[in-house]
């Protein structure tokens, strides 16, 4: 068990009262950490991005990841940049972490929701976050910054409301062990 995971105990009046777990994740690195393990699913050789979805009562409605359109096989269709022709480079086909979330929504509409992504938004994205209703925005990187793609993308949010701010992880690394339940600490006997 990581010490951070240890439940932390008080002593009062000489009887141990049991705090709750410490080392949790909060909910903004939740969201994030489940946007980037979406992005686990990308086949994109050169850039694996992932987008949550999430309303005002903190629940996912929605997860995606950059990838070919359903019916468009992997394997088939180009992963590949700098073609002579656009037609056998991938830019034409793959569909957006960002679209993918939004169209793979569990709920009627994304409506005054927030969107968690591991890379700015391009400005198709940008167009589509905007008209779903989506009024926030919460990337980690801006690598992309200076492109006029992505400044447009900002001049849109600017103008349609949409709020936007980069997350600065307390975590530089969240480890998924699958051996790594502690049943014993988890036993309400305990
Ligand atoms: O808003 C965005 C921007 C990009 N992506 C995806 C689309 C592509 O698969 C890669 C970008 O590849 P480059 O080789 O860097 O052009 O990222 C996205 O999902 N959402
Ligand atoms: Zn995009």
């Amino acid at each position: 068990m990581d010490l951070a995971d240890k439940a932390a105990n008080l002593c009062v009046n000489g009887v141990t009262v049991q705090k709750k777990r410490e080392g949790y994740l909060d909910w903004k690195e939740y969201f994030m950490a489940t946007a980037f393990l979406a992005a686990k699913r990308s086949k994109d050789p050169s850039y694996q991005v992932g987008a949550c979805v999430v309303n005002k009562e903190n629940k996912i409605v929605g997860v995606g990841y950059n990838g070919m359109p359903t019916g468009c096989s992997d394997d088939e269709f180009p992963w590949g940049k700098n073609t002579p022709s656009p037609l056998d480079s991938k830019f034409l086909y793959v569909c957006h972490a960002e679209m993918n979330a939004i169209l793979n929504r569990n709920s009627a509409d994304v409506k005054n929701c927030t969107i968690y992504v591991g890379l700015f938004p391009c400005n198709e994205c940008a167009k589509i976050i905007i008209q779903s209703g989506i009024t926030e925005v919460v990337y980690l990187s801006d690598e992309n910054a200076h492109k006029p793609t992505y400044i447009a993308s900002k001049k849109m949010f600017d103008a349609a409301g949409v709020k936007y701010w980069q997350f600065k992880p307390k975590n530089e690394k969240i480890v998924i062990n699958f051996t790594g339940i502690d049943w014993e600490s988890m036993s309400p006997s305990k």
